[in-house]
């Protein structure tokens, strides 16, 4: 494929690996960032390299873009507006992203291009400005359609496991099952995901997956019991016990929490269905307690 010129928002964990599997693929990476930095630098498991990027951090002067790839959190999407302002000239936006919000979260802000909402199952830390340590391979699914098919094509050579998906509402919930016990515990404990080892931890993310699968199937998903029991099995498979999660970092790092569109979502769901969710909302209430402020000498 001729390269393409790739805008990334964003770089953290997921931009950092973004930047990083289009490089690899032979695109044109730019940054669009907040804080910036002079050097991309991947840590992963096959070694340490730089990632050849622009930074830019002003939306001022960009432009011209074949894909615009946005990776903030979900509560810090109503903040690039800037950039999706100036970005928004027909080129497709992929938003890779925890939770079920895909298009929602752009919906206001993205409306002269096409959107392709993207999953991602990685471990990846970013541990400064510009160094991400990613410390599992990179497995995505995209939205299936004419775009999804692009945006595996685009990736082709990037080392990511990319596929497009025709129930990406479905594979979104089964993303969510992987995030609605973890990031909330591992936040709440301040640990990694070593605590899911404990027999009496592994007990509450059962039943916290037991009343996922309630809600998402409420909501029109395939998912099934078998779904949680496979999540909960493959989890140390898929990633290892000093991987945190994106909210552990971000707790960490004293910044908002993405709660409200993981646990808080699936709980608002479950209200409106008359589901009972007692343990995520008990985990809903204890993330919202968090306040935003750095932790002594974590
Ligand atoms: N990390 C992981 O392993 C995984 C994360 N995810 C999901 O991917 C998404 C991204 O997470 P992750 O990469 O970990 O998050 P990070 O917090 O590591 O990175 C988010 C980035 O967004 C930037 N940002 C925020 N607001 C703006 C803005 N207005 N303009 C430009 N940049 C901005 C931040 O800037 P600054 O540098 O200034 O902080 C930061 O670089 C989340 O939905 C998360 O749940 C999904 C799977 C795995
Ligand atoms: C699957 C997991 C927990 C990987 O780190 C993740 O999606 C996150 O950190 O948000």
């Amino acid at each position: 494929m001729v390269a393409q010129r790739i805008a990334v928002i964003g770089s953290g964990g997921i931009g950092g690996v973004i930047a990083e599997a289009a490089h690899a693929a032979g695109h044109e990476v730019t940054m669009c960032v907040r804080t910036p930095f002079e050097r991309l630098v991947l840590d992963t498991p096959e070694g340490t390299s730089e990632v050849p990027v622009s930074v830019v951090t002003e939306p001022g002067a960009v432009g011209g873009f074949d894909w615009v790839v946005l990776t903030t959190k979900v509560h810090d999407v109503p903040s690039t507006a800037p950039w999706l302002h100036k970005l928004d000239d027909g080129t497709p936006l992929v938003v890779v992203q925890n939770g079920v919000e895909h298009r929602g979260s752009v919906a206001e802000l993205w409306s002269e291009g096409p959107v392709l909402p993207a999953l991602i199952y990685v471990g990846a830390e970013r541990t400064s400005p510009g160094q991400v340590v990613r410390r599992s391979p990179t497995t995505m699914q995209v939205e299936g359609g004419e775009l999804g098919s692009r945006f595996v094509s685009l990736l082709e050579g990037s080392g990511v496991r990319l596929r497009a998906t025709d129930d990406f509402h479905t594979a979104a919930w089964r993303k969510m099952l992987t995030n609605v016990a973890p990031n909330p515990i591992t936040a709440l404990t301040l640990r990694r995901l070593d605590v899911l080892a404990q027999p009496d931890v592994q007990e509450l993310c059962a039943g916290v997956l037991a009343e996922t699968i309630a809600v998402a199937q409420a909501e029109g998903s395939a998912l099934t019991q078998e779904d949680a029991d496979k999540v909960l099995a493959d989890y140390t498979a898929l990633m290892p016990p000093t991987n945190g999660t994106s909210m552990l970092y971000d707790r960490i790092a004293g910044l908002p929490l993405e709660h409200e569109h993981i646990t808080g979502v699936l709980v608002r769901a479950a209200d409106r269905h008359g589901i009972p969710v007692p343990l995520n909302r008990t985990l809903l209430t204890l993330l919202r307690a968090v306040q935003p402020h750095p932790i002594p000498g974590a």
